[in-house]
């Protein structure tokens, strides 16, 4: 069984696969190294031969991740690394070792499914999208807040804005002029997200007409998903990537 895992800012999603590549036994969202650890050994029958891990973390909080992992579980970790070109792509920021390497991920797995022109466009802890053209070449991206550092500098930087979770999540079932400050709030940026959407969907179209394909990834895609119909909703688009980057042979 390989062990997969994809370090956010906010969360770390794992996966487990079996050593066939075809199916996925088991997968999580966790907000910390222990919770981890603590789902991992939940899992009964966990045996895993391998690791492979992406990370956007410090170096030495992903370093002490691995060595956790190594220790608890006895195996190997293979962390993905900067490439300046790889799988067809070539990496289009100046200094290539810059580009997150989620974005990195997600551009090869998104050229990879695509194998055209793509837009991949990631919600996060922030908002990313970047363009990959039919020859491979990656023309840069744009990096946006998220939904989660939207709303929370709203709450941060404002006296009366406040409100919990769940009044949150009711918020969202629809998108007419709040009522109430957390329906204001949670639309506001739920629109905020689709117009940035909009936006990157309107340069793609200029730069290429209608031949691209729109990925869309991250733990807030499906907020805006529906403002392109046509995007491909590919929630492991960056372990499609990881796999590319660290082939376990
Ligand atoms: N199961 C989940 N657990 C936590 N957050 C989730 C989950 N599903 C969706 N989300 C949303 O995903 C967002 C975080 O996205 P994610 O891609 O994990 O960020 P990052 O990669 O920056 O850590 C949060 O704002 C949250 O609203
Ligand atoms: C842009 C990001 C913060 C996105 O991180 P995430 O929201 O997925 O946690 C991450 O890819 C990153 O730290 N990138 C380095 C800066 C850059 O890509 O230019
Ligand atoms: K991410």
């Amino acid at each position: 069984m390989i062990l997969e895992l994809d370090c956010g800012n906010s969360f770390i999603k794992w996966r487990v696969i079996g050593s066939d590549k075809a199916s996925a036994c088991a997968e999580g969202v966790v907000s910390s190294d222990g919770a981890l650890i603590d789902s991992l050994l939940a899992l009964p029958g966990l045996l895993l031969t391998r690791c492979r891990l992406v990370s956007v973390r410090a170096l030495e909080e992903t370093n002490k991740l691995v060595a956790t992992l190594e220790e608890a579980f006895g195996v190997i970790v293979c962390c993905a690394v900067s490439s300046r070109e790889m799988a067809g792509v070539r990496n289009g920021y100046e200094d290539y070792e810059r580009l997150g390497l989620d974005r990195w991920l997600a551009v090869l797995g998104g050229y990879r499914l695509a194998a055209g022109a793509c837009l991949v466009l990631d919600f996060g802890t922030a908002a990313t999208a970047d363009f990959v053209t039919a020859d491979g070449d990656h023309l840069g991206g744009f990096i946006c807040p998220g939904m989660p550092l939207m709303r929370n500098q709203l709450r941060t930087h404002t006296r009366k804005i406040r409100y919990d979770d769940v009044s949150a999540e009711r918020a969202l079932e629809c998108l007419h002029p709040g009522r109430t400050t957390v329906e204001a709030v949670e639309r506001g940026c739920t629109l905020m997200l689709r117009g940035f959407v909009l936006t990157q969907l309107e340069l793609a179209r200029q730069y290429w007409g209608d031949d691209f394909t729109v990925f869309m990834t991250g733990g807030d895609a499906n907020l805006v998903a529906d403002a392109v119909p046509q995007a491909r909703l590919v929630p492991d688009l960056v372990f499609v990537g990881l796999a590319m980057a660290c082939p376990l042979s």
